[in-house]
């Protein structure tokens, strides 16, 4: 598999002089094409701003991170490799979700920012209707409004978004650690569907060391905005080298865990 993204001894500090937080500290990592790459690590570590980086949102203090090896920030701006390429879906669809727009136009508001050609490319909003009933929402569904909805249908609305400009890479941002358990299953097994059918390449940014192993093919570690430990899922779990990820891995919460295994809620 060919290296989607390349991130290089990248630093992220906020601030500035005696209230500096260095939230990421000389990251190495590489995603390649296809894969679920998990990021995991307790609150605080540095995974959104990781995250951020990759979809525009934050610029690196230092350091280089590439997409198919072109550079995605020059001089603090970024290089967005094709319109609508990179996506995110959020932790909370409640305030992720803008509460004065239908469901419609919050699907569609990415497309507008694609040019005219592109958006055509895309198939335009005329795939909006496929799209709703692949991620189980209804027709009706789009003149209703954020606040109709449970979590779980929220979520389904941001995945939507999310895949309106087809994109190849999304940044999963705890994407299921604001539902309940049951609903979890549900939009996590959406989530491994769509990768397959579409050829998605995901990060997947978790606290939950459960739900890392079930979704991801590799995994990173972080801690205090380092990587402390990298390699693939079954052997991170079954072996893991830091004693940090260990501490993790004894509180895999095990009722997750069963939920997924047996599929309950699919
Ligand atoms: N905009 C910001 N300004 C100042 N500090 C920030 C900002 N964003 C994040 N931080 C700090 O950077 C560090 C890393 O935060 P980050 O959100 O990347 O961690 P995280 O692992 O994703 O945590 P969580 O799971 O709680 O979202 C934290 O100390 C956080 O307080």
């Amino acid at each position: 598999m060919n290296e989607l993204i390349q991130i290089q001894q990248v630093q992220k500090r906020y601030g500035k002089g005696k209230k500096t937080v260095t939230a990421v500290q000389e990251a190495n990592l590489s995603i390649l094409q296809g894969e679920a790459f998990g990021l995991v690590g307790e609150s605080g570590s540095g995974k959104s701003t990781i995250g951020k980086m990759l979809i525009g949102l934050e610029d690196p203090t230092s350091g280089n991170i590439s997409y198919l090896g072109s550079p995605l920030w020059k001089k603090g701006r970024f290089q967005n490799p094709r319109a609508g390429e990179i996506q995110i879906v959020f932790q909370d669809p409640q305030s992720s979700l803008d509460p004065r727009m239908t469901v419609r136009d919050i699907i569609l508001e990415p497309l507008y920012a694609l040019s005219r050609s592109e958006r055509q490319a895309r198939g335009g909003p005329s795939r909006l209707h496929s799209l709703m009933k692949r991620v189980g929402l209804k027709e009706e569904h789009l003149s209703r409004y954020p606040h109709e909805f449970s979590g779980g249908q929220r979520q389904r609305i941001a995945i939507a978004r999310a895949l309106i400009t087809d994109p190849s890479f999304i940044v999963l941002d705890e994407p299921t650690s604001a539902l309940d358990v049951s609903v979890q299953a549900q939009v996590l097994n959406l989530l491994k569907e769509l990768k397959k059918e579409r050829n998605l390449t995901y990060l997947f940014i978790s606290h939950n060391m459960a739900v890392i192993r079930y979704m991801c093919d590799r995994v990173a570690v972080m801690s205090r905005g380092e990587i402390v430990e990298t390699g693939p899922s079954r052997s991170l779990f079954e072996n893991p080298n830091h004693l940090y990820t260990r501490t993790l891995l004894s509180s895999l919460p095990s009722i997750l865990d069963s939920c997924i295994d047996t599929g309950k809620g699919g």
